[in-house]
C-alpha cells in the first residue's frame, strides 16, 4: 500500500497473508471458516508450491495473541484465469482445517448482488504490499481508502484503454495505491467485500493507471459451488 497508514491493529480480523517459506507474497481474506479468496496471479511465481495462510496477525514477525499459520490442503485458481491478462483474477484455497475464529480471525462477506459499485463510493484496502517505490516492505497491516471510479473512466484511452470489462472494478490510484503484494486483498466498501486487488498494469500510485479489482458478485456461483465440492 503505496502513502497509507497502519491499520489499528486486529481491525481487519478477515485479512489473511499467503505466504511461501516465511515470506509474505500475497494477500487474501478468509470468506468462510475453511476458505481464503485471493488473486490466481499470485501463483505465478510459486512453480506449484502450496502457500501457507496467516491468519490473525498484524504485525508479519512479532508474536500476536491469536496470530496463526495454516497449511493449505488445496488451491483452486478460476479455470479463465492466465497469464496474459487480468481476467478471471482469483484463486480460492482451501485451508488444512476449520480456522478457529475469534476476535482477531473472522469472516468477511462478499458481495453477491452483481450490480456496480457507485464512483465516488469511497472504499478502504488494506495489506502487506510494498509501501514505496523503492520496494520497501512494511511489518504491519497497511491500509488506504481510495474512491471508485466509473468503469467509463477507467477504460478511457489514456488510462486502461477498453481492457476494464464488466468483471472489473477500479479505484483512484493518484498517489495513495495498491502495490506489489496487496494483490489478492479484499476491496471493502460498506463493511462488505466488492474486489479482489489484482496486479493489472502493476504499476503503483500514477494516476494514469487506476488500480484495478476483480468484481466478487459475479463470481459468488463459482465460489460457492467450489466450497461446496471440495467440502465434500
Ligand atoms: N496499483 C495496482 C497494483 C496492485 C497490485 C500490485 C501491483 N504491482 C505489482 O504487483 C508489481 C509492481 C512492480 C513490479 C512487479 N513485479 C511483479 C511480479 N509479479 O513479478 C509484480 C509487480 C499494482
Amino acid at each position: 500500500i503505496l502513502r497509507g497508514s497502519e491499520a489499528r491493529p486486529h481491525l481487519k480480523p478477515y485479512m489473511a497473508s499467503l505466504q511461501l517459506d516465511g515470506q509474505h507474497v500475497c494477500g487474501g481474506f478468509l470468506i468462510a471458516e475453511q476458505w481464503v479468496l485471493s488473486a490466481a496471479h499470485c501463483t505465478e511465481e510459486t512453480d506449484g508450491k502450496l502457500f501457507q495462510v496467516l491468519l490473525g496477525a498484524h504485525s508479519l514477525t512479532e508474536p500476536e495473541p491469536h496470530k496463526r499459520l495454516y497449511q493449505v490442503r488445496a488451491q483452486f485458481p478460476h479455470p479463465g484465469s492466465n497469464i496474459h491478462n487480468n481476467k478471471d483474477d482469483l484463486l480460492l484455497l482451501q485451508l488444512e482445517e476449520k480456522a478457529e475464529l475469534n476476535t482477531d480471525v473472522r469472516v468477511l462477506p462478499f458481495q453477491r448482488e452483481d450490480r456496480d459499485v457507485a464512483a465516488d463510493t469511497v472504499c478502504e484496502v488494506a495489506g502487506w504490499g510494498t509501501i514505496d517505490h523503492s520496494g520497501r516492505r512494511p511489518d504491519k497491516l497497511q491500509q488506504v481508502q481510495r474512491p471508485v471510479i466509473s468503469r467509463d473512466v477507467c477504460n478511457h484511452r489514456t488510462r486502461h484503454d477498453g481492457t476494464i470489462t464488466q468483471n472489473m472494478m477500479c479505484t483512484d490510484s493518484r498517489r495513495k495505491d495498491t502495490c506489489k503484494g496487496d494483490s489478492g486483498g479484499p476491496l471493502v466498501c460498506g463493511g462488505v467485500a466488492e474486489g479482489v486487488v489484482t496486479a493489472g498494469s502493476r504499476v503503483c500510485g500514477n494516476y494514469k493507471k487506476p488500480a484495478i479489482y476483480t468484481r466478487i458478485a459475479p463470481y459468488a456461483a463459482w465460489i460457492d459451488s467450489v466450497m461446496a465440492s471440495a467440502d465434500g
